[in-house]
């Protein structure tokens, strides 16, 4: 059958309301049918199949964005899972659902998803609550007055106490969804199977290397310069990295990860440094942070240049790079004055980095020998 369904539908429901049987609740570990409990019926997610899919929606990814506040921040991301469960009809003069909260499915399930089909009904109201908080969805045809018949959802957690006002006209129909924590994109790092870091041969070569007693000896930082743009000096930007590492990046990324050594992600300075030191001077680094310094501060030749870069705030490394920084992926980073016989103004620009630390040969040692 096809939604909408208007206030005149009610045959395009007639079989669909055949199909469908009481629905019962849980009470005590049983399923229980008490229709001045509840009074609706169901079909199990088995008996039908929809169209509808709530991540084409873009409702999931709200989902994860607004109930797991900590997606698309740190490598601990986690994505969400919605498992269809049941198609609902509360039908007029009384279909309800009293105060209840849902019962887990599994330990990772942390919340519930309706979703209500167009469908002419009036009342039939969920009422939601926690910590002394009330939110009230009325989907009913009534309240949505100036709007096309259109698909409305709720999300809650588990621990939330909801309800369904009585149905006073027509058919309300809901799909309703489990809602699991489940490993985010942001989670590929070190933690997914497809992403299996140690098989990528990048992996032994630099457990190779690192095994060599030889090869930084006293250890330090290795760099790698992202292959790929990011917008890391905007604040949307820092919150991505690294969940949003792309290809090699995250490659790189996972072996060193795998390898347990402490990654970091800096922007590093672009600076002609032939010009002011020899080429073993240290690089200028920062945390991720948003934004552009602007500095009146300026340069001629005069004046030392290091006045110009300290304005930026970071702090001098000895960095061993293993590429060259990318021009196309370069984000400004300070805007200075230049002076002389003609002011102006300069640009320098970050790459963003990831930067290894390196123990000393004599500690890595056993590390890298443990590992496969
Ligand atoms: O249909 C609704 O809005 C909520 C249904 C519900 O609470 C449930 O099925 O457990
Ligand atoms: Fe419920």
């Amino acid at each position: 059958m096809k939604f909408p369904v208007n206030e005149d539908g009610k045959s395009d429901l007639e079989k669909l309301l055949a199909a469908c049987e009481p629905a019962s609740f849980g009470y005590k570990g049983k399923d229980v049918l008490d229709e001045s409990y509840r009074k609706a019926t169901k079909l199990d997610e088995s008996a039908f199949s929809v169209s509808l899919c709530p991540y084409k929606l873009g409702i999931i990814d709200t989902i994860a964005q607004m109930l797991l506040p900590n997606a698309g921040g740190g490598i601990r991301t986690k994505g969400v899972k919605a498992e269809l469960y049941k198609l609902n009809v509360y039908a007029a003069p009384s279909g309800f659902f009293k105060s209840h909260v849902d019962t887990p499915r599994s330990k990772t399930q942390f919340g519930s998803l309706v979703v209500s089909l167009p469908c002419y009904h009036e009342g039939g109201q969920l009422h939601v609550r926690h910590a002394g908080h009330f939110t009230k969805f009325d989907w009913g045809t009534a309240s949505q007055v100036n709007t096309k018949p259109s698909v409305h959802w709720a999300a809650f957690y588990s621990d939330c106490e909801h309800e369904v006002r009585e149905v006073t006209k027509g058919h309300r129909v809901t799909l309703t969804y489990n809602l699991y924590y489940a490993l985010g994109s942001g989670d590929l790092a070190g933690n997914s199977p497809e992403m299996d870091a140690t098989s990528l041969p990048l992996y032994r070569k630099i457990k190779f290397t690192l095994s060599v007693l030889t090869f930084m000896p006293e250890g330090g930082y290795l760099g790698v310069h992202c292959n790929h743009a990011y917008a890391h000096s905007t604040d949307e930007g820092v919150m991505s990295l690294p969940s949003v590492l792309k290809g090699s990046d995250m490659a790189v990324y996972s072996v060193f990860r795998a390898l347990g050594l402490k990654i970091y992600m800096r922007a590093a300075l672009e600076y002609d440094r032939e010009q002011f030191y020899d080429s073993d001077e240290p690089d200028l680094l920062r945390e991720l942070e948003g934004g552009v310094t602007v500095t009146d501060c300026g340069d001629d030749e005069n004046e030392d240049y290091l006045s110009v870069l300290e304005e930026w705030n970071g702090y001098w490394t000895d960095v061993h790079w293993l590429n060259d920084p990318i021009d196309a992926n370069l984000n400004t980073g300070m805007v200075h004055l230049t002076y002389g016989n003609q002011s102006g103004v300069g640009w320098i620009y970050t790459s963003a980095a990831l930067i290894v630390e390196v123990p000393a040969a004599s500690e890595r040692y056993e590390a890298m020998s443990a590992l496969e």
